[in-house]
C-alpha cells in the first residue's frame, strides 16, 4: 500500500475536478452570461437605453415602409413625366431621408452607450471573480486549464456585448421588417395563375411572398451546412492569437534571461511556431469563408433580379405599372433581406458562439476553483492567544503523493523556526499550505484573529507603479517620506530614496538582492506579528542576511518568524528547526538537538 493510501488521501484530486460531462446548451450559457447585468442595480438605465434603441429601430422600419410607398409614386411620376409630382416626391424624400439619418446617428450613439456601460459592469464582475479566493492561482490545479483569462476579460467581454447587441437589434429589425413588408408584398404580388393543362389552373395568392420564403429557406439551409465549422475555427483563432501575444509578453517580462542565454533563435522559433498556428487556422477560416461567400454573394446577387423576373409576367401583361414593379422588387428585397438574417449574420453568429463558449468556460473554471476551496480539508482557525499552532497537517501534491505527514507545531510570540530539507522536499509547498493557497492539504492552522501575517516568497512581487507603492504593497502608501527613507537606510537601500515616486518596471530594474531587501523594508513598514520567509535571503550574502535578521529581531521582538532556507548559518537566527524528508517524514530540532519526529512508516 502506498503512503498516500495509508493516510487516507484527501478527496479532491485533480481528476475529480473535471468539467461536468453534460455540456449546457449555447442558450443556457448565453443566459447565464447575460442575465446578471439585466437583473443588476443598473437594470433600469440599461432597459431605458434598450427601449430607446428598439424604438428607433422600429422608427427606421417605419421610414422604410414609407420609402417603399414613395418608390411607387416616384417611378409612376417618372413614367408619366409629371414634373410637379416629381418635385413633390423629391421634397418628400428629403423629409424621409432626414428622419432616417437622425435615427441612425442616435441609434448608434445609444447602442455604444449601452455597450460601454454593460462592459464596465461585466468587466468589474469578471475581475472580481478572477481575483476572489485566488481563482487566478487555483485555476492551475484544474484539469481543463482555461487559456488566457486576461484576453477573455479584456477582449472577449467587449466582443460579446458588441455582437450580442448588434445581433439582437438586427434580429428585431428583421422581424419587424418581415412583418411589415410581408403584408405589403402580399398585397402587391397578386395571384399567380399556373396553367396545369388538363388538371386545370393552379392559383397561388401572394406568390411573391412564397417565392421569398422558399428562396430564403434554401439559402439558410445551405449556409448552416457550409458555415458550421466556422464556430470551432473562430474559437481556436481567438486562442491562437492570445497564445501568440502572451508568448511575446513573456519575452518582455524575461528579457534579461533570454538575452543572457542568447535565446533569440529559440524564442523566434517559438514565436513563429505559435504564429504559424494563427496563420494555419486563419487559412482554414479563409477557405471556409470563401465557400460561404460563394453562396452568400451569389444568393444576394440573384436576389436583385429574382423579384423582377417573378413580377415581370404581370408587368408585361399590363396588370402592373413601372412604379408597382419597382415597389414590388423593393418589398421583396426587404422580405428576403429579413428572412436572410441567418445567412447575412452567420460569420458574426459563429464568432459570437465561440466567444460565449470562451466566456462561459472561464466562469465555469472560476466556479470550479470555488468548489475546490469549499472542499479543502485544511482549516484555518482563530486561536485564543497570540501563539501559532499547526495540528496534524498533511500536505500532498496534486497527484496525491504525500509530501508531509501529520505535522504538529506550536510557537509562542517571539519564537522562530527554520524549515530545511532537500530541494523538492516540500518546504515552499508547506509555506503555501500555511498561507492557505495550497488546496491539497489537511489539518488545522491556528492564528489569532487580529494577527497581522506576512508571507515573503523568494522573488518578491513588485507591482507596476511607483517604488513607494511597491514598498507598501499590498496596502496604499501612507506615512512620511522621512520614515520611509529611514527604513530604506536600514535595509541598505538608501540609494533608492530619491526615486520613490518614479514609475518603472522595478521587478526588471532592481537586482534580486535589492528586491529581497525591499521585502524586508516591507516587514519593517508593516510590522507583522507573523512572518513567513521562503528563501527570502537566498540572493544576499551571509553578512547582509545576518544584518537583516538582526534588524527584524530587534524591531519585531514579539513576532513569530518562520523561515525556509538551505544555509546552516540561518540556524543561529532561529530557536528551532524542522527538517522535511520529502516522503512525508519530518524531524524537529531545538538548536542541534532532535526532540520530536513524525510517527508512522
Ligand atoms: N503547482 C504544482 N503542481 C504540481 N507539483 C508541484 C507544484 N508546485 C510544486 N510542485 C512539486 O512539489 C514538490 C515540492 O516543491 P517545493 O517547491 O515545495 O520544494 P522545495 O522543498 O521548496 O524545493 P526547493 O528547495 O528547491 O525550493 C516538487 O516536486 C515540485 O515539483
Amino acid at each position: 500500500m502506498s503512503d498516500a493510501q495509508t493516510v487516507n488521501p484527501i478527496m479532491f484530486s485533480k481528476t475529480n475536478l473535471k468539467k461536468d460531462k453534460v455540456t449546457p446548451s449555447i442558450w443556457y450559457k448565453f443566459w447565464s452570461l447575460t442575465a446578471p447585468y439585466w437583473t443588476s442595480e443598473e437594470k433600469w438605465s440599461a432597459l431605458t437605453l434598450l427601449v430607446l434603441i428598439m424604438a428607433m429601430n422600429l422608427g427606421s422600419v417605419y421610414v422604410q415602409v414609407l420609402l417603399n410607398e414613395w418608390i411607387k409614386d416616384f417611378y409612376d411620376a417618372l413614367q408619366k413625366t409629371d414634373k410637379t409630382a416629381f418635385i413633390t416626391d423629391l421634397l418628400r424624400f428629403a423629409e424621409l431621408a432626414g428622419a432616417y439619418i437622425i435615427q441612425s446617428v442616435y441609434m448608434l450613439y445609444l447602442s455604444q452607450m449601452l455597450q460601454i456601460r454593460w462592459r464596465r459592469w461585466l468587466t468589474a464582475k469578471y475581475l472580481s471573480k478572477w481575483l476572489n479566493h485566488q481563482a487566478y492561482y487555483r485555476m492551475q490545479f484544474l484539469d481543463d486549464k482555461t487559456d488566457n483569462p486576461d484576453q477573455r476579460i479584456s477582449e472577449d467581454i467587449n466582443s460579446f456585448i458588441g455582437q450580442t447587441l448588434s445581433l439582437t437589434i438586427t434580429l428585431l429589425s428583421s422581424v419587424v421588417t418581415l412583418v411589415s413588408f410581408i403584408a405589403i408584398l402580399w398585397g402587391l404580388s397578386g395571384t399567380l395563375s399556373v396553367n396545369l393543362g388538363s388538371m386545370g389552373t393552379l392559383k397561388i395568392p401572394g406568390y411573391m411572398v412564397w417565392a421569398a420564403v422558399g428562396y430564403s429557406v434554401a439559402g439558410t439551409w445551405l449556409t448552416l451546412r457550409i458555415g458550421k465549422p466556422l464556430v470551432q475555427l473562430n474559437f481556436d483563432q481567438q486562442r491562437f492569437e492570445a497564445d501568440f501575444r502572451y508568448s511575446m509578453a513573456r519575452l518582455r517580462e524575461n528579457s534579461e534571461g533570454v538575452a543572457l542565454y542568447r535565446g533569440e533563435k529559440e524564442e523566434r522559433a517559438g514565436f513563429l511556431s505559435r504564429f504559424n498556428a494563427v496563420v494555419n487556422n486563419y487559412w482554414q477560416i479563409m477557405v471556409r469563408q470563401k465557400k460561404l461567400n460563394w453562396l452568400t454573394s451569389g444568393y444576394n446577387q440573384v436576389a436583385v433580379i429574382f423579384p423582377i423576373l417573378m413580377a415581370a409576367p404581370r408587368f408585361f401583361s399590363g396588370q402592373m405599372h413601372l412604379g408597382g414593379l419597382m415597389q414590388t422588387a423593393a418589398a421583396f428585397s426587404s422580405v428576403h433581406g429579413s428572412l436572410s438574417y441567418l445567412i447575412n449574420s452567420y460569420t458574426t453568429i459563429a464568432s459570437w458562439n465561440a466567444i460565449v463558449n470562451r466566456l462561459s468556460g472561464f466562469t465555469g473554471a472560476v466556479d470550479r476553483t470555488a468548489i475546490l476551496k469549499t472542499r479543502e480539508e485544511l482549516k484555518h482557525l482563530k486561536s485564543s492567544d497570540r501563539s501559532f499552532s499547526v495540528k496534524s497537517l498533511s500536505v500532498f501534491l496534486p497527484d496525491q503523493k504525500l509530501l508531509l505527514r501529520d505535522l504538529d507545531l506550536h510557537l509562542e510570540p517571539g519564537e522562530s523556526l527554520l524549515i530545511m530539507g532537500p530541494s523538492g522536499s516540500g518546504k515552499s509547498t508547506l509555506i503555501r499550505a500555511l498561507a492557505g493557497i495550497w488546496p491539497f492539504a489537511r489539518g488545522t492552522v491556528l492564528l489569532p484573529e487580529n494577527g497581522k501575517v506576512m508571507f515573503l516568497p523568494q522573488k518578491p512581487y513588485l507591482p507596476l507603479g511607483t517604488l513607494r507603492q511597491a514598498l507598501y504593497y499590498p496596502y496604499a502608501p501612507e506615512g512620511s517620506t522621512a520614515n520611509l527613507s529611514e527604513i530604506l537606510d536600514l535595509c541598505y537601500l538608501s540609494h533608492l530614496s530619491t526615486v520613490l515616486d518614479q514609475r518603472d518596471n522595478w521587478a526588471q530594474l532592481l537586482s534580486l538582492g535589492e528586491q529581497q531587501r525591499i521585502a524586508f523594508a516591507r516587514i519593517l513598514l508593516q510590522c507583522p506579528d507573523y512572518v513567513f520567509l521562503d528563501e527570502a535571503t537566498a540572493s544576499l550574502d551571509e553578512e547582509m542576511e545576518e544584518m537583516l535578521y538582526k534588524l527584524v529581531r530587534s524591531r519585531l521582538k514579539q513576532a513569530i518568524v518562520i523561515s525556509v532556507g538551505h544555509r546552516s548559518s540561518l540556524l543561529s537566527w532561529h530557536q528551532s528547526s524542522l527538517r522535511l524528508m520529502g516522503d512525508g517524514k519530518w524531524l524537529r530540532f531545538a538548536g542541534r538537538t532532535k526532540f520530536t519526529e513524525s510517527v508512522g512508516p
